[in-house]
């Protein structure tokens, strides 16, 4: 059994970008920038924001955070979109998501100039990745191709099963494995909470990808021998024995679990770090494609 080890291959991947921003200033050109949207102050969210404005300043990038209130109006948010769009000096930016409830998310993502949407949730930029395109690559999806890609994991002709269709997960990662290339062309099912007999389908899995959000939900006994773990669940479980007072748990019982696979991510330390590597990967492509034009 082999983890995939998140934490180190996202330094690795943050040193690669931090000698790429070297060259580019050498060349005398301009470091990306990479800004975040932060509405209210959920506390997963600040833990996510503060490792990406840490994870920029180690490599070299601009970066700034627009901390907004819980209550701004959704007129305001759009107007500091426009503003955002509209400024030369920024490459990319992402709006972090869960918004408030009285916000329509659709519409603040559609407000996302696609040109400066590094997270990838635009349609035309999903749409560029379903067709196989250059675009941004929703970050948790790419993590995980990387991490696949750097291990050298095989996935052609590999029976995929995602669990969970959510827009910035399961949705993506269904297509992305689908791709022609490597990783990818592998052969693929999705399933979601109206699965029925889900059992039989990850039994049958070479490649396993859970984004559901429930602790320890993937047992022993679901899978087969030799199984690749893919676990982006992270979930805070209340424990007042932890200095913090939570753990993190994933979607996968690793005990159980890693006894049958061949590869397997960890959390906390696996998809979560890469995550933030490759939004900063996706920054640096912004920054490559504005300097083109
Ligand atoms: N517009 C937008 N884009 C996102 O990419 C986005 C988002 N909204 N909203 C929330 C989710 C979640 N997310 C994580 C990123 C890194 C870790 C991460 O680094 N996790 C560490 C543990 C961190 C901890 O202590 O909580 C690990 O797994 O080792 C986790 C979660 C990005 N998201």
């Amino acid at each position: 059994m082999q983890i995939l080890d998140g934490k180190k291959t996202s330094e690795d991947i943050k040193n690669e970008i931090a000698a790429e921003v070297q060259s580019i200033k050498a060349a005398g050109g301009k470091v990306p920038h990479l800004a975040a949207v932060l509405v209210g102050n959920n506390g997963a969210s600040l833990t996510y924001v503060g490792s990406k404005v840490k994870s920029c300043q180690q490599i070299g990038f601009d970066s700034t955070l627009v901390a907004l209130p819980e209550d701004i109006t959704e007129a305001d948010l759009l107007a500091k979109i426009k503003e955002l769009n509209e400024d030369e000096n920024l490459d990319g930016y992402i709006v972090q998501l869960p918004l408030p409830k009285h916000i329509d998310e659709e519409k603040i993502l559609l407000a996302i100039d696609p040109d400066k949407d590094v997270d990838g949730f635009h349609p035309t930029n999903f749409g560029r990745m379903a067709l196989e395109m250059e675009t941004f690559i929703p970050a948790t999806p790419f993590g995980i191709m990387q991490l696949l890609e750097r291990y050298k994991v095989e996935t052609a002709g590999k029976h995929t099963v995602v669990i969970g269709r959510s827009h910035i997960v399961g949705r993506p990662m269904s297509i992305l494995m689908s791709r022609k290339g490597n990783p990818g062309d592998s052969t693929v099912t999705l399933t979601h909470s109206r699965t029925k007999n889900l059992a039989e389908f990850t039994k049958n899995a070479d490649i396993i990808i859970t984004a559901l959000g429930v602790p320890e939900f993937l047992k022993g006994d679901m899978v087969k021998d030799g199984v690749v773990i893919i676990d982006v669940g992270i979930t805070r479980v209340d424990d007042p024995s932890n200095s913090k007072g939570y753990v993190i748990k994933g979607d996968v019982d690793f005990d159980e679990v890693s006894k049958k696979a061949s590869f397997i991510t960890p959390v906390p330390g696996g998809v979560g770090p890469m995550t933030i590597a490759m939004l900063l990967q996706n920054t640096l492509l912004a920054r490559k494609i504005r300097s083109r034009k």
